[in-house]
């Protein structure tokens, strides 16, 4: 039994939040010296923005089946990936079935294998993969985490990312992650100021809470090593991509060298089975984070997962909103998610992709039940009134 075919796949450009979360107005916590790869160069430490963080803004991928049934996803990307999927991926889905994902994402992988691999690209395949899920969750009339296999549990629980981790305990969240300010450039001023800031969040949160440090790719393996023996008195639960995600050395070494019981996480910036197997093979970390849209989407996250569950380690997908819920729901060793707080504050619960999502679920009190996603696909809509731009055609 086929299902309708796909007729069309379009892709358009939205700029100002959403899946490109770093592209926000100016006083958001996220671009607050925040520390990068690019801190070391001072003109570009106080702000993301200066050094071109939010430069790609949102990829919309849209499939059409013959019956009109429109699927769709959100994610980093921009004009370059509404390009490769335009005038590359669009030719390996139509006039296809859509239930055919696997040969999809093959042809979609090896075909740009000779410049793809990860970043940009893989972002580019995800976003079709994730449309192409949507759209068979539409045309099945059931929700994408049926088709992954139904819920593991009746309720997702939150960590929270941001500035502010004791609202984030007032709000119900289980633990707060904050982001690194200053990196190996600012010295031991900048170290001390790091520590004191997990030290005034400790005493405001008390013992129980979950705090957490992501360091965006700053530090090296030395820096990375003396903060997280600096913070383990003040309970730091773990320490989030603190090196270059190339160096799965360095990281190897960093998590012998972290206090006993504190855990190295690592991912975002990690795509395919084949990079998470490097980095559980050579024993990165004890969490991986992908992110459903730049890790190859759910197709490719199904196999990274598989890994991981083999290997007994965490799969706690970075951000990407409905695409983890979806996912998260699923799994035994995916036992709790992450919503960054896009409030600028941030000091209240707002919708992570916003606004570019229609009917997209937040945590209530830190919780999501599995029943707010049963919806047919991912269960959002794209907001009529965010303006789309289509920048290519084939
Ligand atoms: C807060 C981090 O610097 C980044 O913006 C988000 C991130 O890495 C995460 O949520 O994890
Ligand atoms: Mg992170």
């Amino acid at each position: 039994m086929s299902l309708s075919k796909i007729k069309h796949v379009r892709a358009f450009v939205v700029r100002g939040g959403g899946a490109d979360y770093h592209d926000q107005g100016e006083g958001h916590w996220i671009d607050d010296h925040i520390a990068t790869p690019m801190s070391r160069y001072p003109e570009y430490r106080q702000s993301r923005q200066s050094f071109g963080i939010n430069v790609l803004g949102t990829l919309v991928v849209q499939i059409e089946a013959e019956d009109g049934t429109t699927g769709f996803a959100v994610t980093t990307g921009g004009e370059p990936a509404a390009f490769i999927v335009e005038k590359h991926l669009a030719r390996f889905l139509e006039g296809r079935d859509p239930a055919e994902y696997e040969k999809i994402w093959d042809q979609m992988y090896f075909s740009t294998q000779y410049y793809g691999r990860k970043g940009l690209v893989v972002n580019a395949i995800s976003g079709v993969d994730l449309a192409l899920w949507d759209l068979l969750g539409k045309l099945r009339q059931e929700p994408v985490y049926h088709l992954l296999g139904g819920a593991v549990r009746d309720e997702l629980q939150f960590y929270a990312t941001g500035a502010r981790p004791d609202i984030a305990k007032e709000l119900g969240f289980i633990g707060g992650k904050l982001p690194l300010h200053h990196g190996p450039a600012e010295g031991l001023e900048g170290l001390h100021k790091n520590v004191a800031l997990l030290a005034d969040m400790r005493s405001k949160v008390g013992d129980d809470f979950w705090l957490m440090y992501d360091c965006w790719m700053a530090l090296d393996v030395d820096y990375a090593t003396r903060l997280a023996i600096a913070c383990h008195e003040h309970g730091l639960k773990w320490i989030e991509e603190a090196i270059s995600p190339d160096d799965y050395w360095g990281y190897a070494e960093l998590k012998r060298n972290v206090p006993k019981g504190m855990l190295v996480t690592t991912g975002e910036h990690e795509a395919t089975r084949w990079g998470f197997r490097m980095l559980m093979e050579m024993d990165c970390c004890d969490i991986i984070q992908p992110d459903v849209g730049w890790c190859g989407g759910v197709t490719e996250l199904l196999k990274i997962s598989a890994l991981a569950d083999a290997k007994g380690k965490m799969v706690v997908p970075h951000g990407s909103s409905v695409y983890s819920y979806h996912f998260v729901i699923t799994r035994h060793n995916s036992p709790f998610a992450e919503f960054l707080m896009m409030h600028p504050g941030p000091t209240e619960v707002v919708p992570m992709f916003s606004p570019q999502l229609l009917g997209e679920p937040v945590p209530q009190n830190g919780r999501l039940k599995a029943s707010a996603l049963d919806k047919p696909g991912f269960g959002v809509e794209l907001n009529p009134e965010v303006a789309l731009h289509r920048p290519y055609t084939h």
